[in-house]
């Protein structure tokens, strides 16, 4: 049995992944859950799933867990410290980061200094921290195995292969739900509208960055560290139908693809059972059905987020910081309607223009340049 901490569980990813555990629970123990602030739906995933210990990180949350979980003898932790504990307990084999935004940064690390297998979903985590992840890995007998549908098809498709003969990467992005829009046909666009994802459900602020496409420049800077390809060997194509999920293209020529439904319990599935593979939990791909394939190019113009994410990752240092920060403020901003669809794109620009980039940033000094953005983002709104 593989003992499992979910961080995130009352999540889109994090529900699915506990809907895999559901049909096959004598492969999976659960150890620890956690969530943000439903704490009714993380009180029910415990008494189903019988945790030892759950995290909340919302002070109201965390006393009806107290008060409900005492009867069954599950523990209840509060915040970033309970986060980073239960990713370092004992019979936790693999921590599954599936919460949203750079917060998961820290329990990672501490899950890579205590040896746990990581499933990665929560990209923000590598694009603020590629470079003291990878430094931490270094030092650990950690694994990182994303769960992000693009990266576990380019793990599939770099299987086995020399890493010299790559020529490059090509990530494939649906193109959003605003995809063939102008800017001009933008301007109004509301939360519903852009929440609206042509292929996959997925939780809010992943789904404005689809719209934005701000998930395939996270994504770009996500691939870099994970698989440690410059960024001129990184490239997107537009694939409406989202069926492959990403591909490699090899010096002689050769593109190996991986192919899928767009079911994010593929990819966790396969995470969960990485080296092996198990029998699909939710069923295989209809190539008859699914007989179109078409590729497009994206329209830089439109959706500036994708240049502004090559821009940061090449700039490195603190520059991914500055996106992200910008961009989680941004989206948050947009969602409370305080802002306009286009004005994210806007407000990340300006981020970057104002902070000088930092070289060398320690994981203290990421959190104080987040702080600074998000501030100068709330000023710039003023
Ligand atoms: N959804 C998808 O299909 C995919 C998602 N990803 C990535 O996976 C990650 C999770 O995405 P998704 O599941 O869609 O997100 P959701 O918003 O659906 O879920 C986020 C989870 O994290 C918790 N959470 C939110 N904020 C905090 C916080 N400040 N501190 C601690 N926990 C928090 C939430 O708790 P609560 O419910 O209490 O708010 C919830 O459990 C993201 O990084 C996303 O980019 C990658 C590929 C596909
Ligand atoms: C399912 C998944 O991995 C998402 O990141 C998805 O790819 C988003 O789709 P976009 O290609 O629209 O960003
Ligand atoms: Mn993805």
């Amino acid at each position: 049995m593989k003992g499992l901490c979910i961080l995130g569980s009352t999540g889109s990813i994090g529900t699915q992944a506990l809907d895999i555990i559901r049909r096959d629970r004598n492969s999976y123990d659960v150890i620890a859950l956690s969530a943000n602030s439903n704490a009714k739906l993380l009180y029910e995933q415990a008494v189903e799933f019988q945790p030892d210990y759950v995290v909340i990180m919302d002070d109201e949350g965390f006393k009806f867990l107290k008060e409900k979980l005492f009867i069954h003898g599950i523990k209840v932790l509060k915040g970033m410290e309970g986060l980073e504990f239960i990713c370092t307990l004992h019979n936790v084999d693999m921590v599954l980061t599936s919460l949203v935004g750079m917060v998961g940064l820290k329990p990672t690390i501490a899950a890579i200094r205590a040896g746990k297998t990581i499933a990665l979903a929560n990209k923000e985590t590598l694009v603020v921290g590629g470079d003291i992840i990878t430094k931490e890995l270094e030092k650990s007998k950690s694994k990182l195995l994303p769960v992000d549908s693009e990266h576990s098809a380019l793990f599939q498709c770099l299987k086995g292969e020399d890493r010299k003969s790559i020529h490059r990467l090509i990530l494939t992005a649906s193109g959003g739900p605003f995809r063939g829009k102008r800017k001009a046909d933008l301007i109004y666009v509301t939360p519903e509208m852009a929440l609206k994802h042509p292929r996959w459900n997925m939780g809010k602020k992943i789904s404005i960055d689809s719209a934005t496409l701000m998930n395939k420049a996270l994504e770009v800077i996500e691939a870099h560290w994970l698989f440690d390809i410059d960024y001129d060997s990184i490239d997107v194509v537009v694939h409406p139908q989202s069926i492959i999920h990403s591909m490699v293209e090899y010096v002689d020529g050769s593109i190996i693809a991986q192919l899928g439904n767009t079911d994010m319990r593929h990819p966790i599935q396969y995470a969960f059972e990485y080296p092996n593979r198990n029998p699909s939990v939710v069923g295989y791909l209809d190539l008859i059905k699914n007989n179109v394939l078409t590729f497009e190019q994206p329209d830089y113009e439109t959706f500036e987020c994708l240049e502004l994410g090559y821009k940061a990752g090449k700039t490195g240092g603190s520059m991914p910081t500055v996106l992200n920060a910008a961009n989680e403020e941004a989206v948050e901003l947009f969602l409370k309607r305080k802002i306009k669809f286009l004005e994210i794109a806007e407000i990340i620009k300006e981020s970057m223009n104002h902070f000088k980039v930092e070289y060398n940033v320690t994981l203290e000094r990421i959190f104080e340049i987040e702080m600074s953005t998000r501030d100068f983002v709330n000023q710039l709104i003023k």
